[in-house]
């Protein structure tokens, strides 16, 4: 699979990188900058070096520089003494062209190398962090450019980290799409994917879902086990009932349809984190089945780990170490889950903990049963 890369250009529009292009770092000043300059301006600065005849460009044979050269139909790439004063093979790709001729995915020929990747990852940067300065240069400044310190970031991805997609924020090929009362919207890449923050993070990201009663130890679970993650080296991230609704779910209370939208939100938040390569611990209720079922299925398979804290409702009610349970006995607090409220255990969850002989696992000893299967399914360690 070749890559993709997206630029906003203009059909008739050349571009080409030259000498002054400081790619490699050339500038005594140590900044690197990188700059595009328009065809004319070429034609007029060094007159006759190019000759521009029907979107094509002559360049006389000695000519030593980047070129990039795009035409309707192709892009080639040619960096060439900037990289070290190696000479890099020219890099060719199709251009399509979107129907109004402003946007162009260019599906690239050939397996573009490192280096390839990097000339294009700085152009992408340089139009992302000057937004107004297309890469198009006919009829705009003649010169942009752009501090390319990031690039030092990129430099810890191979080929293959990059070469799967790769477009600029604000332009998507992507077709549009109606999603619920969303209209017209796109869905957009970005070129660095989840695989590559996993390496980084030397994990997989995934969901370890706590579902249980009030006063089962989901919170103490989750605290637990984010702890032990730490200690481990790995991070995660707490999402905890009572705590997401002092913010984003403060505008819903305990109907059925509110825990619905609830656990919903949740599940689309913990997928996010999932998709940052983080260990997402969500620890609520959840007492619906179908919900739960509905966020497990948001995610890649066995990215989802349930863990059914199976507490018997006279210990939670026992603990009651919010006093919550007294005042639901007492018709203060109404649809309490597992007193006037429904509690739907999982069929098929991950993880069971339950008490043996009356007697229930310590937080640690749970967490380490987690710990142990995360690291049997090989969530833990990624190599770089
Ligand atoms: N009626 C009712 N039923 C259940 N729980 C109640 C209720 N009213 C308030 N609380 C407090 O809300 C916490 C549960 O929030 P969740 O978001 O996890 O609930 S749910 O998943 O939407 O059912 C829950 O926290 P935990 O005790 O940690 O489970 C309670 O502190
Ligand atoms: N494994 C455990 N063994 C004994 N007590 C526990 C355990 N886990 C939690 N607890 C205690 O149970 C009570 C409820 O725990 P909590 O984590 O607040 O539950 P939840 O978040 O499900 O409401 C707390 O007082 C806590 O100290």
């Amino acid at each position: 699979m070749f890559g993709q890369i997206v630029f906003s250009v203009s059909v008739k529009d050349i571009l080409l990188i030259g000498r002054d292009c400081n790619l490699a770092g050339q500038s005594d000043s140590g900044k690197r900058t990188l700059k595009y300059i328009s065809p004319e301006e070429r034609v007029f600065n060094r007159k006759s070096t190019f000759r521009r005849c029907r979107r094509q460009i002559c360049v006389p044979e000695n000519w030593n520089n980047n070129l990039l050269f795009l035409s309707k139909r192709n892009l080639i790439l040619y960096p060439c003494s900037a990289h070290g004063g190696m000479r890099l093979p020219p890099l060719e790709a199709d251009c399509l062209l979107d129907p109004f001729g402003t946007k162009a995915v260019l599906v690239h020929k050939l397996k573009p190398t490192k280096s390839h990747w990097e000339l294009l990852q700085l152009l992408t940067m340089s139009e992302s962090r000057s937004s107004r300065c297309r890469i198009r240069s006919v009829g705009m400044e003649n010169s942009v450019s752009a501090s390319v310190e990031q690039q030092a970031d990129l430099d810890c991805l191979s080929t293959a980290d990059v070469t799967s997609h790769a477009s600029l924020p604000g332009i998507n090929p992507n077709p549009l799409r109606d999603v619920g009362k969303s209209t017209n919207i796109v869905w957009q890449e970005c070129m660095v994917k989840k695989e590559v923050r996993e390496k980084h993070l030397r994990q997989k990201g995934c969901v370890v879902w706590i579902t249980g009663l009030s006063g089962s130890g989901k919170s103490t679970l989750a605290c637990t086990l984010d702890h032990a993650l730490l200690r481990r080296g790995r991070l995660s991230y707490v999402l905890d009932g009572d705590n997401l609704r002092h913010g984003l779910n403060k505008n819903l209370g305990f109907s059925a349809e509110d825990r619905t939208e609830n656990i919903r939100r949740v599940g689309e938040v913990a997928k996010l984190f999932a998709d940052a390569g983080l260990i997402c611990i969500a620890s609520f209720i959840s007492p619906y089945r179908k919900d739960r079922d509905a966020c497990r299925k948001l995610l890649p398979k066995g990215d989802f780990i349930e863990v059914y804290l199976k507490v018997p409702l006279e210990l939670c009610e026992l603990r009651d170490p919010k006093g919550l349970y007294k005042l639901a006995r007492a018709g203060k607090i109404k649809c309490f889950t597992g007193i006037d409220d429904p509690y739907e255990e999982p069929k098929n969850c991950e993880i069971v903990i339950e008490p043996i002989d009356g007697l229930l696992a310590s937080p640690e000893e749970i967490a380490a049963r987690v710990i142990s299967f995360m690291e049997e399914k090989g969530y833990l360690q990624i190599s770089k």
